[in-house]
């Protein structure tokens, strides 16, 4: 049989659902997940493999006018996550009021074959389904579209046949054992920026970054070091909390979290720093990976 292979890249507004699909789609806790908008700054691959084929997904930052030098490279993922697709998954939410013309005016560039995910219908009626079915076919004229709940695992299926049915024919671009580019260091910052976005209030989680400074594996345990940056004093006395409180319970879900995923002990240690308005130097965005 011949091989198919290809990239998907899932794109849409903050907060529609594109992570949470495509950690169903791939089966595995890749991009983390948290309630608030723009939790996910990076292109990520998620690849899965089969005998006779591989997807190699990209999952990106929510589509949006860029405020500051860190979202303006954000967009810059985004459309690096375009321009190598052979499909794209664009995910509306269906309760979405927003406008979307800023999405829609890079899916019409696009040689891609897009699939429109209508998600989040388990907080909807079947006759809004219906009429957003219509209103998509109408404005994009996509390949394919599908009504679904990523967070439910409701009719995440068809979505999947969507891709592999219209994925080209051509070997593996990967090793067929590979899951993802990602190293073991990016999920396990990843993993505290997450318990970031879930504990903390408005700007903190925007200004802040996570750095892994160590990461000592030996036989019974992995000692990590990191170092979260936050672009103020204020937000460092809020990060660590009266008596350390709030950075202690940081540090205990994200050491769950990383021993579930390095089946291993964890002796996790974080320092907070601050390096005021990292966010727009372009020195520091480089290396925190961000910009070429
Ligand atoms: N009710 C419902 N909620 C969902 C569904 N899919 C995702 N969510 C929730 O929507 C929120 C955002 O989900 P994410 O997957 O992080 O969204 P995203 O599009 O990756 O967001 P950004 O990273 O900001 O671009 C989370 O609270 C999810 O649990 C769904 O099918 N139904």
């Amino acid at each position: 049989m011949t091989h198919k292979a290809g990239f998907v890249s899932i794109i849409g507004k903050p907060n529609a659902g594109k992570s949470t699909l495509m950690n169903q789609l791939v089966g595995e806790k890749m991009a983390i997940i948290t309630p608030k908008a723009q939790t996910t700054r990076h292109r990520i691959l998620g690849i899965v493999n089969d005998e006779n084929y591989q997807i190699v997904f990209s999952d990106t930052p929510g589509i949006i006018k860029p405020n500051y030098k860190l979202q303006e490279n954000m967009m810059h993922f985004v459309d690096d996550a375009l321009v190598d697709a052979d499909i794209l998954v664009f995910v509306t939410d269906i309760n979405e009021r927003q406008d979307e013309e800023d999405v829609l005016e890079k899916l019409k560039k696009t040689s891609a074959k897009v699939l429109v995910v209508i998600n989040k219908i388990d907080e909807s009626q079947n006759e809004l389904i219906e009429e957003k079915i219509n209103y998509w076919k109408e404005k994009l004229n996509p390949e394919g579209i599908v009504g679904c709940s990523a967070l439910h695992a409701y009719n995440v299926e068809p979505v999947m046949s969507f891709i592999i049915e219209n994925l080209p024919v051509h070997p593996p671009y990967y090793e067929k054992d590979e899951l993802t580019d990602r190293s073991e260091r990016f999920f396990v910052s990843e993993m505290i920026r997450e318990k970031i976005f879930k504990f903390y209030k408005k700007e903190i989680p925007y200004s802040t970054e996570v750095i892994i400074t160590s990461f000592k594996d030996s036989k019974d345990i992995i000692k990590i070091s990191a170092e979260i940056v936050v672009e103020r004093d204020s937000q460092k006395n809020i990060i660590i909390g009266a008596g350390g409180v709030m950075l202690k319970k940081v540090g205990t879900y994200a050491r769950q979290d990383m021993e579930e995923f390095l089946h291993k002990k964890v002796f996790l240690e974080m320092f907070v720093k601050v390096i005021p308005d990292w966010r727009n130097r372009e020195n520091y965005l480089k290396s925190f990976g961000y910009s070429e």
